[in-house]
């Protein structure tokens, strides 16, 4: 369940950026929409990005592979996007698919999506400004392009909700129903269970509501959150103002843990 965080930050403001010096058993955990990728258009607009592969090359490098893309996206799409084998751990749809070199992992359908899937397509064939999309375990449907259908979105996904049983997950100009069971938060803490993550500080950046469950995940599990963008309430400890300004950090704080090792 997506929630602000501890009372101490449900009236958060002026969150600081992080320190680019972090400690060498750091873990990453990064978003892909505002916060590795800036905003576009259409879901589709995002594509693979040379600058991007290989900062996160680096990052693999200086943090011995404990680094992990958790997306709103399907699998498939971060493949698209990222590359195959870009990155060793990925989670997907929020964390209802997961990715590791032991394989992969995926939770089962909800029996409400076939009905969310209807209502949601039916929709964006009254309003060409919508975008649906079909991620097998949730469907989503984006108003971006169309604002003022905002409103009839939003509540058609709030009757589904109630109808289905399925998750609602609101994002970017975009509401989702989603199958419940797991979120990015639990991606965080089934991914620090994983041997190369043993006794790892997490770092969880995002920038969406969806990415507040990552940042209580690595904030109960001993590390924070680095919020993306404008000043909200959250569970982050820190904010970046958005994908350049998080690209420049990665940069240092890989840096940081390179030069930490060389010293040792
Ligand atoms: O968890 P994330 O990696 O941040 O993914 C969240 C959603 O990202 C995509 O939608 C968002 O980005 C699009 C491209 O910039 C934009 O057009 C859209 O309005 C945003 O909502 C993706 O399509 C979703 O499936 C993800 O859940």
């Amino acid at each position: 369940m997506t929630t602000y965080g501890s009372a101490a930050r449900l009236a958060s403001s002026d969150l600081p950026p992080p320190p680019t010096s972090i400690p060498t058993n750091s873990a990453l955990f990064l978003d892909l929409d505002g916060t590795l990728a800036p905003i576009m258009p259409r879901p589709d607009d995002v594509g693979p990005d040379a600058a991007r592969a290989a900062l996160i090359a680096r990052l693999r490098e200086a943090f011995e592979d404990r680094v992990a893309v958790i997306s709103g996206r399907s699998l498939d799409d971060l493949s698209r996007i990222l590359g195959d084998g870009a990155l060793a751990y990925m989670a997907g749809v929020h964390g209802l698919e997961r990715r590791t070199p032991e394989g992969v992992f995926r939770a089962q359908p909800h029996e409400g999506l076939a009905e969310a899937r209807d209502v949601l397509a039916d929709l964006a064939r009254c309003d060409r400004g919508l975008i649906f999309e079909d991620k097998h375990l949730s469907v989503g449907l984006h108003y971006r392009n169309t604002p003022l259908a905002a409103d009839a979105v939003i509540e058609a996904a709030e009757r589904l909700k109630r109808q289905t049983g399925l998750v609602l997950q609101l994002g970017d100009m975009v509401a989702e129903l989603r199958t419940p069971g797991q979120d990015k938060g639990s991606s965080v803490a089934a991914l620090l269970r994983e041997p190369a993550f043993d006794g790892a500080l997490p770092i969880f950046i995002g920038d969406d509501l969806t990415d507040e469950d990552g940042f209580e995940a690595a904030r109960r599990l001993g590390g924070y959150g680095v919020l993306v963008g404008p000043e909200r309430p959250s569970a982050a400890s820190y904010r970046l103002d958005g994908p350049e300004a998080v690209h420049a950090w990665l940069d240092a704080a890989a840096k940081s843990v390179t030069e930490s090792e060389v010293t040792r």
